[in-house]
């Protein structure tokens, strides 16, 4: 919740503050214009901290006034802003079944987003911030989507790229299934087995139909999960270039044997160092890192055309931004969709229903994946470019 106790404001404010949300609750549009017109106005942006941090946008989605959304987010409402339980005003006009006023916050949530990744780009010289998709909370931390969390992980190596490659990683038995899982210092949960699904629909979606001697490339080990499940395709690749950046990863692919399999170059780097001497020309490639975020995501998709084969090579990704939150999640799935055409690739979602148990988050510092079903993307060239 935006930081502004009814303490702070001087009387007046906070009584405007207050009107405005009785003209939001009862659909008063007039009233509300008027009321964040003045310079003297009432601030769109205010949350309520006696009414569970409720903001105007909070009323009026939950009235079902999509006019009223539409006018705030002009005047300054914060689109993502949760309440003291966590809800956006777009999640109580979904709760409502009310479509008009979801899709009202939702566009203009892609729209800010993609704006913000833009004047990130700009700015990423000067300023690399640090962010999290996996491992870190779900609401992210990098900028793109800053909503209130009572969870601070600021402070764990899964908020800097560079902060985890430097620490250690422990691979030990997963509770639920017995194999290995992987943690990082803090206890944040690098890879599991609970995502071997997701591993196996995206395999599948890269290589069902792609040559017999295709070549793939894998961003990021992990425990090797989707690359045993290249290998295990009849036959395997031809070429299987794999980059990861851990030094204890590398160690735990090489105690596996993968530095040895035939086909498989496993480069010990960066991505973002490795890409610029990588040849390739690869029929897959698929992106999954740790302690990275979406700006990560997207400079990634800039190598992305240089990389693949031709009009029948597929992308995919582990889409686990803002797995904590189904409206910032459909955000996130719609940024991408635009980014990745914005490149020239078509996307098509598929979901699947993950299964976890309470097993699966133990020992784990927060449990990063709360969704039914998560969207696995595969993309490929727009074919119309080529008619
Ligand atoms: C979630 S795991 C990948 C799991 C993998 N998909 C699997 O099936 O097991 C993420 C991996 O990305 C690696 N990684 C993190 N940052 C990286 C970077 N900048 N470049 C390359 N690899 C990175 C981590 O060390 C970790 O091993």
């Amino acid at each position: 919740m935006a930081d502004s106790s009814s303490d702070d404001l001087p009387p007046d404010r906070l009584a405007r503050n207050l009107s405005l949300h009785r003209a939001c609750e009862v659909g008063d549009y007039g009233e509300c214009e008027r009321l964040l017109k003045s310079e003297e106005g009432a601030d769109a942006w205010w949350q309520d901290p006696d009414m569970l941090g409720w903001s105007a946008l909070h009323y009026a989605a939950e009235r079902g006034h999509t006019k009223l959304v539409k006018l705030l987010l002009r005047r300054g409402a914060i689109w993502n802003a949760s309440d003291l339980l966590g809800k956006t005003a777009a999640e109580v006009a979904w709760s409502n079944n009310d479509e008009g006023t979801y899709r009202a916050i939702f566009d203009e949530g892609v729209r800010q987003t993609l704006l913000l990744n833009l004047l990130e780009r700009r700015a990423e010289d000067a300023s690399h911030a640090p962010s999290t998709s996996r491992g870190g909370t779900s609401v992210l931390q990098d900028g793109h989507l800053t909503l209130s969390s009572n969870v601070d992980s600021s402070h764990e190596v899964s908020a800097s790229n560079d902060a985890f490659l430097e620490s250690r990683l422990s691979f030990v038995d997963d509770p639920s299934t017995g194999t290995k899982r992987c943690l990082d210092v803090d206890g944040g949960l690098v890879m599991a087995p609970w995502e071997t699904d997701i591993m196996a629909l995206s395999a599948s979606l890269l290589c069902d139909g792609a040559k017999p001697d295709c070549a793939v490339l894998n961003v990021g080990f992990g425990l090797g999960i989707i690359d045993e499940l290249f290998q295990a395709r009849n036959p395997p690749p031809a070429r299987h270039v794999i980059i990861e950046a851990h030094p204890d990863a590398i160690a735990h692919a090489k105690q596996l044997g993968w530095d040895k399999r035939p086909g498989v170059e496993l480069i010990h780097a960066k991505w973002e160092d490795a890409l610029e001497s990588l040849e390739g020309d690869f029929d897959a490639v698929y992106w999954d890192t740790y302690a990275q975020g979406y700006g990560e995501l997207r400079n990634f998709l800039e190598h992305l055309p240089n990389l693949l084969s031709g009009p029948e090579a597929k992308f995919s990704f582990f889409h686990g931004l803002a797995g904590t939150n189904p409206f910032l999640y459909d955000v996130y799935t719609r940024v991408a969709e635009l980014d990745l055409k914005d490149i020239g690739l078509v996307t098509d979602w598929h979901t699947l229903r993950p299964t976890t148990t309470q097993e699966t988050w133990q020992g784990v510092v927060r449990k990063y994946w709360q969704l039914d079903t998560i969207n696995v993307p595969v993309s490929k060239m727009d074919q119309s470019l080529f008619q």
